[in-house]
């Protein structure tokens, strides 16, 4: 298992290229499922969770081809040869999920392995089968697999989502494409990654309307046909970095980092006292003076994203005075608190908030990855704190960040990826 050795203390000055989104591309990778045409994907992030997602679309026997053979474009579609998606891919992956609303689509039936909890959280998902069977599904759950039919095929109806789930909302929303008349998704999720999956789909030939609104529209289609797409860049990559030029008191310029896609984080970090602008390359974060505490609260978009409270915690940890953060999202997303405070955080967590004190300075410790984000919460802490840090379990961070140690080192890092 590989390893990060980081020898923290030096500001980070340079530039990053922030990748595609993982949390679209995987979905884009899905909305393949749905053509016999051919889907073709540009900006594809280097990420392990997209090669997982290669494995489950091939062995559904759909062509997937390297289109420049670095994995940075992909084309995906064809006739599908196996409606199931195996226990051994949806462990490894939740996004997996995903690929159950489209084969009803497309196929009227699918088997697909339930995705279980993980190290954030039980992460049910009943809103997906719930909204499914509203559309005409046909779900028995059995020996751990959900086996689903549409025997009618799918039929458009109105599904009212009791939270706004971003899985279900593209679920159903892939899965309405494709169904007889018109879906109605109330209390859908807005996230811009599900803006870029509408944007694709109608490129597809779909009729979508509504993104972004939290009301999306489907009239569903006979067909989708081929379409050339360039995933987004992804916010949570850029907010990460953005949260490395804060902690190490730098200077990074983000390319084709987006404000706007960014806007409560930008908020935070602004609050804290680091000066963040929209530049024509992309997006500038850099800090000159001393980190202030603030109050933040996960919530789902425009909300402040769970997915960067553990890169959050890490500056505030060695902000001045206190901060509170509430995850509301998960259950469990606390796992990098006792890791900080091995490297000499004083953080508390009471029920779904944590209190953080600001201290000083951290200092470098042997810590464990136990999830994609606190890992990075815990190379952030590495690059700020004395002496050295290693990081162990780097798999976790593989699963969504693109070549960290060159991205990172490039700007002044110390930081070297052990192989093990
Ligand atoms: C691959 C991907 O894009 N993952 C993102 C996606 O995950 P994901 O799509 O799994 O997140 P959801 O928005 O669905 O989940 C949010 C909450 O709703 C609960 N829930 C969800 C579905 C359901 O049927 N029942 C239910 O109870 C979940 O357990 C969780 O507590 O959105 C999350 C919230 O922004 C992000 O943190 C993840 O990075
Ligand atoms: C929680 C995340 O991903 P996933 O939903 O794939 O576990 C994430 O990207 O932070």
């Amino acid at each position: 298992m590989d390893r990060f050795i980081i020898r923290g203390g030096k500001p980070l000055h340079g530039e990053i290229t922030i990748g595609g989104a993982k949390n679209a591309g995987l979905k884009l990778m899905v909305a393949g499922l749905l053509t016999a045409g051919r889907l073709v994907l540009t900006n594809v992030p280097r990420i392990a969770d997209i090669a997982t997602m290669r494995d489950l679309l091939v062995q559904h026997g759909v062509a997937v081809e390297d289109l420049t053979g670095d994995g940075s474009s992909y084309s995906i579609g064809g006739e599908i040869t196996n409606t199931e998606a195996p226990y051994d891919i949806v462990s490894k992956m939740r996004a997996s999920i995903l690929v159950l609303g489209p084969l009803l689509a497309r196929c009227g039936k699918a088997r697909v392995s339930l995705p279980g909890g993980c190290a954030i959280g039980t992460r049910p998902v009943d809103m997906h089968l719930k909204g499914l069977e509203t559309l005409g599904a046909e779900i028995r759950l059995e020996g751990g697999y959900i086996n689903a039919t549409a025997p009618k095929g799918l039929i458009g109806d109105r599904v009212i989502l009791p939270f706004a789930s971003v899985g279900a909302t593209e679920n159903l929303l892939m899965a309405a494409t494709l169904a007889k008349g018109c879906t109605e998704i109330v209390n859908a999720a807005r996230e811009p990654e599900i803006g870029d999956l509408v944007a694709c789909l109608n490129a597809m030939g779909a009729k979508i309307t509504g993104s972004g609104s939290g009301t999306l529209i489907i009239e569903g289609v006979e067909v989708l046909h081929g379409a050339e797409h360039r995933i987004m860049p992804d916010r949570i990559e850029c907010g990460t970095y953005a949260c490395a030029a804060a902690i190490t008191g730098g200077d990074l310029k983000l390319l084709g980092g987006r404000v706007d896609d960014l806007g409560a984080v930008v908020r935070a970090l602004e609050e804290t006292g680091v000066e963040v602008t929209q530049e024509s390359y992309g997006m500038r974060v850099r800090r000159t003076g001393a980190l202030r505490g603030v109050d933040i609260m996960t919530e789902p978009y425009p909300g402040f994203p769970t997915d960067m409270q553990a890169q959050f915690m890490a500056m505030l940890a060695v902000a001045e005075g206190a901060s509170m953060i509430t995850e509301t999202i998960f259950e469990n997303r606390f796992m990098h608190v006792p890791e900080l405070n091995r490297m000499g955080a004083r953080i508390n967590v009471h029920g779904s908030s944590a209190i953080i004190r600001g201290v000083h300075a951290l200092s470098g410790a042997p810590v464990m990855a136990t999830d994609l984000r606190a890992s990075f919460s815990l190379i952030l802490a590495g690059l700020a704190a004395h002496g050295e840090t290693t990081l162990s379990r780097v798999y976790h961070l593989d699963r969504g960040y693109e070549a960290v140690e060159k991205k990172l080192a490039a700007c002044g890092a110390n930081i070297e990826r052990v192989k093990g």
